[in-house]
């Protein structure tokens, strides 16, 4: 018989049409360069739905080329390797110039999707940094990258995450590893500081009209703030923001380092760091070990959001021109926040009608699971079945205030009686996740693929990619975390 050439059985290279719109915006906002190869890659982890997206072929992405390209080894043929330029607030003080230390930007593909990697090697933005990422802190990223997809919150995508024996130096010795990020644009709120900064004015509205024009089309056609699309701009941001953050409080996600240079422009999650889901519904909690202020305290997020957005307005500035214009465009972050925040409180409760006791009512759930310190995917998840099969006990053995329980149940009780106890026991079941990536949960993941193990890590991104489903036989990765679970530090050290 005869067997066909090896060529023949090759995957062919992936002709991925680019465009290179960051690129196009000139050598003052980048410096182009190639990444640091990495000795012997091997395969973490894959997103066969971001593969799609991108249009790569699931046989290539199998391929020795695929894993030397995403490993930053070699390059993907029309791709323009570059690491782009910011500043920003650090901890609410001014760090200056900051940037791509460990990101290289690939360039974007012909459907708007840049694909960027991360851990690949020194940039001229490195500072002291070893442009490296460590496999823990990259997992963690990959992992969480596609949970947050899955669980309808705006946020950056993982393709692919490779591994390295070489050793990277954190607190001990680790390895080091790649992930390959994709997203319509890597833009953050530190890239206007840092040409506002710098009173590179042209600059700062190059960039902004490029993301007007890419992004944000409709703020050119505008009559509000007497057409200024600037601050049509920092509206649109903000009210991005707004929804992002209210998300991120419904489903208890501890974002960890909400730093200027970490938000996106484009109101995605980006850098996963110290993040945590929270167990037990503690609003002061702080998941950056290395936060010894609290500054990014889950119960501070909005907030913290907001005066984020205040630098961007700060920024954006010399183009808006009034500094009342500018304030007036941060205004809605005040209503929209709280509105998109009861919207998914509402829909958490199931209840599809807006109605004056809302307020109360959801205030009311949330102290008692704050001062019984419950379990919150686990709390909303029981009360989810229990709306669903009417047994409420499951629910209620979570409090150790059961008359406080009972009473708010009451009341909630009358409002499913007007909704529909079916009706809303859908909507609950769609949108209180019954995984989420606990930090033991990753944890657990890590551990493994440190030994070469890779089946944990897959067994979580097949239950976090379909979090809302029952998952019979996984019981175990729903339940409470174990108690090793708070002795998990987790701190910028990544
Ligand atoms: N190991 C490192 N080597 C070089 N630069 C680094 C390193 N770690 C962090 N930096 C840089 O320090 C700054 C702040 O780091 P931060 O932890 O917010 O970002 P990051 O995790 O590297 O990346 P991103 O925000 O792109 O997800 C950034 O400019 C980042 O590129
Ligand atoms: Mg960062």
């Amino acid at each position: 018989m005869n067997l066909p050439a090896a060529e023949a059985l090759a995957p062919d290279t992936p002709a991925l049409a680019w465009r290179h719109g960051f690129a196009d915006l000139g050598p003052a906002f980048y410096t182009e360069l190639r990444p640091t190869p990495l000795p012997d890659p091997h395969w973490v982890g894959q997103s066969a739905e971001v593969a799609g997206l991108l249009g790569l072929d699931g046989r290539w992405m199998a391929s020795d080329e695929a894993l030397q390209t995403f490993t930053g080894n070699a390059p993907l043929a029309g791709s323009r390797p570059l690491a782009s330029v910011y500043s920003g607030h650090q901890f609410g003080v001014w760090a200056g110039q900051l940037g791509d230390g460990r990101a290289i930007l690939l360039g974007e593909t012909a459907q708007g999707q840049e694909i960027q990697l991360k851990g690949c090697g020194r940039t001229p933005y490195s500072r002291m940094g070893d442009g490296r990422a460590v496999l823990r802190s990259s997992i963690r990223e990959f992992l969480c990258s596609e949970a947050m997809h899955a669980l309808g919150i705006p946020t950056t995508r993982a393709l692919c995450v490779t591994g390295s024996p070489a050793p990277v130096r954190r607190e001990e010795i680790e390895t080091a590893a790649v992930v390959t990020r994709v997203a319509p644009s890597f833009i953050r709120f530190g890239h206007f500081e840092h040409f506002a900064a710098r009173e590179q004015i042209d600059e700062l509205r190059a960039l902004a009209d490029y993301v007007i024009d890419r992004y944000y089309p409709e703020c050119r056609a505008t009559s509000a703030f007497g057409g200024n699309a600037y601050a049509a701009l920092l509206q649109a941001v903000s009210e991005r923001t707004a929804a992002l953050l209210a998300q991120w409080q419904a489903v208890g996600f501890c974002h960890g380092v909400m730093n200027t240079d970490n938000m996106s422009i484009l109101g995605l999650t980006i850098d996963y760091g110290p993040f945590q889901f929270l167990d037990a519904f503690v609003p002061g909690h702080v998941c950056n070990h290395s936060d010894t202020q609290g500054r990014y305290a889950y119960n501070r997020q909005p907030n913290v959001a907001y005066w984020n957005l205040f630098c961007l307005g700060q920024a954006l500035l010399p183009l808006i021109g009034e500094q009342e214009v500018a304030l007036a465009a941060l205004e809605s972050y005040k209503s929209v926040f709280p509105a998109e925040f009861m919207a998914r409180m509402r829909a958490k409760l199931g209840l599809r009608t807006a109605r004056e006791g809302d307020v109360a009512l959801i205030d009311g759930v949330l102290l008692l699971l704050a001062q019984g310190r419950v379990d919150h995917t686990i709390f909303w998840r029981r009360l989810s079945r229990a709306v669903a099969g009417g047994d409420f006990t499951p629910v209620r053995d979570l409090f150790l205030d059961r008359e406080g329980w009972d009473r708010w149940l009451l009341s909630y009780s009358e409002l499913l009686a007007q909704e529909g106890s079916a009706q809303a026991a859908d909507l609950m079941q769609q949108t209180n996740p019954r995984f989420v990536l606990r930090n033991h949960l990753g944890e657990q993941a890590i551990r493994a693929a440190k030994l070469g193990d890779f089946s944990e890590l897959q067994t979580l991104q097949r239950l976090l990619a379909r979090p809302f489903d029952e998952h019979p036989g996984f019981d175990a990765w729903a339940d409470f975390p174990p108690d090793w679970a708070s002795s998990i530090e987790i701190s910028c050290s990544s």
